[in-house]
């Protein structure tokens, strides 16, 4: 039995967007990983990556993930700024039903070109051979989850409905949350 889904996929696939919109259909609690790792150090993702390297923050997000991947009735939106390594998957797995987000690259690159310098590890001078590469480099990581969603077209409540469509047919069962687990 999973307890809790947890959203994976490159920068602009609609993660945070659907994640939301996905925990109100449900009644379940949105939580960002990335979020929490801020708070947790006390300055944003790209400070913390800069100033204490890859390593740390993989250690940190590690950390992050353990935790959260306790929760019940949590949708959980996993930072797109790497792909998801095994150690994680294996983490998130054991409690969460994962599921992938992915849009073909114009997609992305009108998504994440929309704010320009909201994520700051995105190369906005060189916006397109940027995506094409960070689209590769997820591409490995769709067959370990439990479903792969297309969100190039379509709007958010239409892809929720799908979400929940496909877990309904893969009879997927979720442990309630009994007591206050969150922050
Ligand atoms: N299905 C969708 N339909 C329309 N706009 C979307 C959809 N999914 C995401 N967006 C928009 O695209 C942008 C990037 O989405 P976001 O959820 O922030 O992606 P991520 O968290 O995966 O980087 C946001 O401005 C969001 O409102
Ligand atoms: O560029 C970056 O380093 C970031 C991009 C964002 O990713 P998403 O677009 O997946 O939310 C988010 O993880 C975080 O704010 C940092
Ligand atoms: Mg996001």
């Amino acid at each position: 039995m999973k307890r809790n889904i947890v959203l994976v996929g490159m920068m602009g696939s609609g993660k945070s967007h659907i994640g939301r919109k996905l925990a109100q259909r449900l009644n379940w609690q949105f939580v960002d990983t990335d979020r929490k790792i801020e708070r947790s150090v006390g300055m944003s993702i790209s400070d913390f990556y800069r100033h204490e390297g890859e390593k740390a923050f993989r250690e940190k997000e590690f950390n992050i993930l353990q935790q959260v991947s306790r929760y019940h009735e949590a949708i959980i939106s996993f930072g797109g700024n790497f792909p998801m390594n095994i150690e994680a998957y294996r983490v998130l797995h054991r409690y969460g039903y994962i599921i992938a987000l992915q849009s073909d690259p114009h997609r992305v690159e009108e998504r994440v070109g929309r704010h320009i310098g909201k994520r700051p590890t995105v190369d906005y001078g060189n916006l397109h051979e940027f995506v094409i590469k960070m689209i590769r480099s997820w591409e490995d990581i769709y067959s370990y989850c439990d479903y792969v969603v297309d969100t190039t077209r379509g709007g958010a409540s239409q892809l929720v409905e799908t979400i929940v469509e496909e877990i309904d047919r893969q009879g997927v069962s979720f442990a309630e949350r009994k007591q206050k687990e969150y922050e």
